[in-house]
């Protein structure tokens, strides 16, 4: 099929006390974060021993699909790096290299478009590419898969699992959630021609797919786990903010789904699962986090669907009328004005 290995591309997160320090730096090297946010993010993690569950996550998602591909006769290795902890995708790059790896697929854990979700999963691909020098792998990314059925279809089984954890109460609100970024990001990520703001639309049409295949009528698209300077505007409004709203309006009994993700990281797991459930369970409303796709054996049937579509330039599935962005050679910019970052202000 002319691809000789398939590169697993993720975050990264701590795995003991002593890494999540040197994690943040890396995270935000460079990007304004304050201090204090570091330090409060940092206490995040220590109430899990110092470990975020992103690796053990993603190694048991390379596993099922290193069980879909033997199961549908592809020879294709699987290897995983990421962009702030190890393994770092430069070393993984440069074991590709030294197994005589020649031309890889890579497929990125994020769904979206935008700065954070696909830009810079490209520059981690370039800077591996040249850390490891002249000889490197030719690295092909995969598209952005947001609307793609299987992983709408996993994510509205899991909403409807959350609903009828809660009796399937017709009064039951239905929230989705992603990570909030700079509205300065969101306008940046493209495409100049429809006016920027690709991640929040892509988020809205996914939330929109879900519903429909799950039959909500009523929800909302709200945002999480925002940093950066208080005066710098970010995505709102804010998951723990929204709760409030909702109960003011009376609502009593919510389900969250954190569509921006594709498993239960540390920023589910904190900012849902504990801030969240406690501001709910303050109002007295009933609450239920629907569970992230990368447990549904769809998630594995989709990374694999996503490299034969590639292979064989089959049309792209997909639910939503935007046109598909994502796919990168060597890190290059898969259009212009994809995926900018922001402009930060001088400082
Ligand atoms: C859009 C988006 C995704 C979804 C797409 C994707 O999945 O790639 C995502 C995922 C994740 N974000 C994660 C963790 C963090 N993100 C941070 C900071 C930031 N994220 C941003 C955006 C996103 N982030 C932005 C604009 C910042 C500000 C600084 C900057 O411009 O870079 C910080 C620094 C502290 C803080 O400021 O909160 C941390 C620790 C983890 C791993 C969790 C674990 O360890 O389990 C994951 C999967
Ligand atoms: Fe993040």
């Amino acid at each position: 099929m002319g691809y000789d290995a398939l590169l697993w591309l993720s975050f990264g997160g701590p795995e003991g006390p002593d890494e999540v320090m040197p994690f943040l730096e890396n995270v935000t090297r460079g990007r304004g974060v304050p201090r204090e946010r570091l330090l409060e993010v940092a206490e995040h993690y220590q109430h899990f021993g110092g470990v975020s569950p992103i690796n053990r996550l993603n190694r048991a998602a390379i596993a099922a699909v290193e069980k879909q591909l033997a199961a549908e006769g592809l020879d294709l290795p699987v290897y995983f790096g990421n962009r702030n902890w190890q393994p770092m995708v430069e070393d993984t790059v440069a074991r590709m290299k030294a197994d005589g790896v020649r031309r890889v697929l890579a497929f990125p854990t994020s769904a979206y478009g935008g700065y954070s979700a696909c830009r810079q999963y490209d520059e981690d691909i370039v800077r591996a590419r040249e850390a490891v020098g002249p000889d490197a792998p030719e690295i092909v990314k995969l598209r952005q898969f947001f609307d793609h059925p299987l992983f709408v279809t996993a994510i509205a089984d899991a909403v409807r699992a959350a609903h009828a954890r809660l009796g399937d109460r017709p009064d039951t609100r239905t929230v989705f959630t992603a990570h909030s970024v700079p509205v300065s990001a969101d306008v940046a990520s493209g495409p100049p021609a429809e006016g920027g703001r690709r991640y929040s639309r892509q988020i809205a049409e996914a939330a929109r797919l879900v519903a429909a295949e799950a039959g909500i009528a009523e929800y909302d698209v709200v945002w999480q786990s925002r940093s950066g300077p208080p005066q710098v505007p970010w995505l709102e409004p804010d998951i723990v903010d929204h709760l409030d709203a909702l109960h003011a309006d009376g609502v009593k009994s919510v389900v969250v789904s954190p569509i921006g993700f594709v498993s239960d990281h540390l920023e589910v797991i904190w900012d849902l699962d504990n801030e969240a459930a406690e501001r709910a369970a303050e109002h007295g409303m009933a609450f239920a986090r629907a569970a992230t796709p990368d447990v549904d054996p769809r998630f594995a049937e989709l990374v694999v669907e996503l490299v034969r579509e590639h292979v064989s330039a089959a049309p792209a599935r997909k639910l939503s009328p935007f046109s598909a962005a994502g796919c990168s050679v060597n890190g290059a910019p898969c259009s212009v004005g994809c995926c900018e970052p922001a402009k930060r202000p001088a400082r």
